[in-house]
């Protein structure tokens, strides 16, 4: 469900580590409800780019803008496969429900259980809500993120190659999730990966980011033959 909202603009916006530009006047405009794929080589800058849009990096040149206001927007943030320790002390229930506590009460309220046990229903882990975090499989944590990141009802989501090392039925499982809620409540997405395949069967736009610039268009136009051309490029 695209509008012609603007959500997320980056405005003429650069990025130089000490003696080491990654990318530089970037200009991108989003809509709410579009589902964007991120792609490009690796250390061309997709993951500086995404800690740029979540304010954890400050630019070197330009702006990211919040539409309408900064406060409208609500991000979620899905990391690339982490491990946790087997011993981390929190269930997968608790996991999901970290960021709702805090700011009024140390514990859930009802309502918030509620949109817990909803999530984790949604992702596929209503089963395992007792289990340890740090004991879960592979699949199971990039799920558990999943559900952490949705629980607080995001409208924009960022997957930072959050599929990376999961199986086909794993990765498709999540990817056809997030298209529902995109398709459904309108959630903006930016998927960062290297899968092209799933870049193509999910995202509508596309960023490709390489070291001479950037492109960006239609999926459609994210073609094999941009895309090994890039790539041959740099090896
Ligand atoms: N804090 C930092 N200080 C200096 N250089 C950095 C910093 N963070 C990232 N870089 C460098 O910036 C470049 C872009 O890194 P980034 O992680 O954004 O690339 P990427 O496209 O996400 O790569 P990959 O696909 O391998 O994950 C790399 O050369 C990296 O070493």
């Amino acid at each position: 469900m695209t509008t012609t909202a603007p959500i997320l603009k980056l405005d003429h916006l650069g990025m130089t580590f000490p003696g080491h530009p990654v990318f530089n006047d970037l200009n991108l405009t989003i809509h709410r409800g579009e589902f964007w794929s991120i792609v490009g080589e690796n250390g061309v800058g997709k993951t500086t780019l995404m800690r740029t849009i979540l304010h954890q990096l400050r630019p070197t040149t330009g702006r990211v803008h919040y539409l309408p206001t900064s406060s409208t927007v609500r991000i979620g943030y899905v990391p690339q496969f982490r491990n946790i320790d087997a011993d981390y002390p929190l269930s997968i229930r608790d996991f999901v429900g970290l960021n709702l506590t805090g700011w009024k009460l140390p514990w859930l309220s009802r309502r918030e259980r509620a949109r817990v046990t909803d999530i984790l229903a949604q992702t596929g882990l209503a089963q395992l809500v007792h289990r340890p975090i740090g004991q879960a499989s592979g699949g199971e944590k990039q799920k558990a993120y999943l559900a952490q990141a949705l629980v607080e009802r995001p409208n924009l989501l960022i997957l930072d190659e959050s599929t990376a090392s999961l199986d086909p039925v794993t990765k498709t499982e999540l990817l056809d999730l997030v298209q529902k809620i995109n398709q459904q409540m309108a959630l903006t997405v930016l998927f960062v990966t290297h899968d092209i395949p799933m870049a193509r069967r999910y995202a509508e736009q596309f960023l490709m980011l390489t070291p001479q610039g950037s492109e960006q268009g239609p999926i459609a136009q994210l073609t094999d033959q941009k895309v090994w051309h890039e790539e041959a490029q740099h090896v």
